[in-house]
């Protein structure tokens, strides 16, 4: 499999990339996020982990700028994402790409041409360079023979192998990662896992991680973040945390799901 070059500009390894300071979000009278504090540090692969309902997802859309937190401060790259003005909001977004659970490619152009549409656009990139790219990124995922397909004529597993070269062709320093099979038929879950699992050991790109997958999650992840009641309660390397948890939160949820 070829190297790729997921991030044009990959911070040094180890300085802070995502800072959520004091963040809480509500909807109507729930709080799920209370006065979030937690940091990401550049290079690293991250994966949150909790209870359904705990507020996982709801932290990778106040990323992806889909949702406002009601309080708080959320930095990316030394760059306030929010509070800050719309301007700043668009550029600081540009360095993050997500995966969501459903691929959501356009099904009306091809494969090739979902992955250029928003290098083309969106960074103004030419047309070649960014098809090469894109021809790059594909075999990446072991999809180079696909260029040409629709969307439509392609199984779960290859939609979201193509979903997360989209994401990788707009350059980003940090991948957020959605429960990216949960929409998957069983057997098409491993090919998606393996091309990730590829992605983290040979890039340098921070991965932030919402996973039900808790093997991958041990296998990539350099941290483990245990969210409940709307905060982290517990963190460590996943060695610590899949093997001797402190808190008894933590416990009793890796005691279900594992
Ligand atoms: N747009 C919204 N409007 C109202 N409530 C919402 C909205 N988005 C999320 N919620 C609620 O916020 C809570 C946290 O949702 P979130 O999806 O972040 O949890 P999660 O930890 O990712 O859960 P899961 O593991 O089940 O995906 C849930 O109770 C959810 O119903």
């Amino acid at each position: 499999m070829k190297e790729p070059d997921a991030s044009a500009n990959p911070p040094v390894d180890g300085t802070e990339l995502i800072r959520f300071e004091q963040v809480t979000k509500r909807f109507g009278a729930n709080t799920i996020l209370d006065r979030l504090d937690f940091s990401v540090n550049s290079g690293k692969h991250v994966t949150l982990i909790g209870p359904s309902g705990s507020g996982k997802t709801t932290i990778l859309r106040l990323l992806m700028t889909l949702l406002k937190p009601d309080e708080g401060t959320i930095t990316v790259a030394g760059e306030k994402l929010f509070p800050a003005p719309e301007k700043q909001i668009r550029e600081v977004r540009k360095g993050i790409g997500m995966v969501f659970q459903q691929f959501n490619l356009f099904p009306n152009m091809s494969v090739l041409r979902n992955i250029t549409e928003a290098p083309v656009t969106v960074l103004g990139l030419s047309k070649d360079e960014a098809e090469a790219r894109a021809r790059e990124l594909l075999e990446m995922v072991g999809l180079a023979d696909k260029c040409d397909a629709r969307p439509t004529q392609l199984s779960g597993g290859q939609q979201q192998r193509v979903a997360i070269a989209r994401a990788l062709a707009m350059r980003p320093q940090v991948l957020l990662l959605d429960e990216v099979t949960s929409a998957l038929d069983p057997e098409l879950v491993a090919g998606v896992l393996d091309v990730l699992r590829d992605i983290a050991r040979s890039t340098d790109i921070t991965m932030l991680c919402v996973t039900h997958e808790m093997n991958f999650a041990r296998d990539i992840s350099d941290q483990v973040l245990m969210f409940d009641s709307g905060r982290v309660i517990e963190s460590g390397s996943p060695e610590k945390m899949f093997n001797d948890p402190e808190n008894d939160r933590t416990r009793e949820f890796l005691s279900a799901v594992l």
